[in-house]
């Protein structure tokens, strides 16, 4: 039997070598195990007489509550040198300097998008949507586009597989005109029993593409579409709407706007659009923004308007090159290579 005279000191010297809780585990049970010093001696207590018991025991008992005084001890100084640790590898210098958060902004075609929906619902228009994969009924036929018109090809629009419920095929749009089409004829329906339907005042922006790719097109880009029905809307009235929308866009009353003629199966009479920066004499370079005229009487036809009662105009421009003027961008590309030192110049 190992010598009660040195056991507490030996279990404190085996303790304080326990480098963590797991090697104190081992070291506990030399001493408090089912076979540690400590237990044997109490198991061996059974062979005395009561009085030599009483004062072997006494003994045994006050070294095992030392023993487990110096266990517990260690065990906090194990502890709390594994909470220390873990508070020197998490801490957080405060007082470092902020990284900052870099926030994201509109790509500058939405911030148009945007700026040109809030200019048009400022007059009364309405805004509507349209699906992207649309009919030949609606992207071509409806607008008076005659079958063999070459923006129907192939080498201009993009076809997908399956067919409409026509059997027609069905295509990615070429223009926002479709969502109009839709629009007017639900229009139409909704006040088919009204005395006299109220005015179309509508504009669709959104995605549209042509089988075109070099540095002034892209085969998915931006159209603005607008489109004012009623009893007695007039060319002059689009010029009208059309240059203060101009105005207002680029924010300069010094902006002369000029109708040129033109021809698009879906208007008659139908201009070209240009503006020039500048007053008079000062007015720069005339640059085409957009396309115009009177809505077609086939496509109030095939809207289910009669154009011996109503008359309309319709405009269509790109929110790319709206863009492009507004800020001063020269190559359509940069729309499309998400490169940030491009993007973050538009906070
Ligand atoms: C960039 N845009 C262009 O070169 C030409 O766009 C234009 C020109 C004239 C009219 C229209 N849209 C239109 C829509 C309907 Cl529903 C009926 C009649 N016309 C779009």
């Amino acid at each position: 039997m190992v010598s009660l005279d040195h056991i507490v000191e030996d279990a404190k010297r085996d303790f304080l070598g326990a480098a963590d809780s797991a090697a104190l585990e081992d070291a506990k049970a030399k001493y408090l195990g089912k076979s540690g010093v400590l237990t044997e001696r109490l198991k061996a207590l059974g062979g005395m007489s009561p009085d030599e018991r009483k004062s072997a025991g006494a003994q045994i008992n006050q070294i095992k509550t030392q023993v487990e005084a110096a266990l517990q001890e260690r065990r906090q100084a194990l502890a709390d040198a594994v909470l220390l640790q873990r508070l020197a590898a998490e801490s957080i210098d405060v007082s470092l300097p902020g990284r900052g958060q870099a926030v994201g902004s509109l790509h500058p075609v939405m911030r148009t998008w945007e700026r040109v929906e809030e200019i048009f619902r400022s007059i009364g228009f309405d805004v509507a949507d349209g699906p992207e994969i649309e009919t030949d009924w609606f992207n071509f036929t409806a607008l008076n586009s005659p079958e063999n018109h070459p923006a129907r090809s192939m080498q201009d629009t993009f076809y997908i597989d399956g067919k409409d419920s026509n059997g027609k095929p069905l295509l990615l749009r070429t223009h926002t005109s479709p969502i109009q089409v839709r629009y007017a004829s639900e229009h139409v329906k909704k006040y088919a029993h009204a005395d006299v339907m109220p005015p179309i005042k509508v504009i669709a922006p959104g995605r549209t593409y042509r089988v075109d790719s070099d540095a002034t097109h892209s085969p998915m880009f931006h159209q603005v579409e607008g489109l004012w029905i009623a009893e007695s809307v007039s060319f002059a009235d689009l010029k009208g709407v059309y240059t203060d929308f101009l105005r207002t866009f680029f924010e300069t009353n010094e902006l002369q706007v000029r109708f040129r003629p033109s021809y698009f199966p879906f208007t008659e009479p139908s201009a070209e659009i240009d503006m020039a920066f500048g007053g008079g004499k000062l007015a720069g370079r005339w640059l085409e923004i957009s396309g115009a005229g009177q809505v077609h009487p086939n496509v109030l036809r095939n809207m289910g308007i009669d154009p011996e009662r109503y008359t309309g105009f319709a405009f269509g421009s790109g929110l790319e090159r709206l863009t492009m003027l507004r800020y001063g961008i020269d190559d359509l590309r940069l729309f499309f290579e998400n490169d940030l030192r491009f993007l973050a110049q538009f906070p």
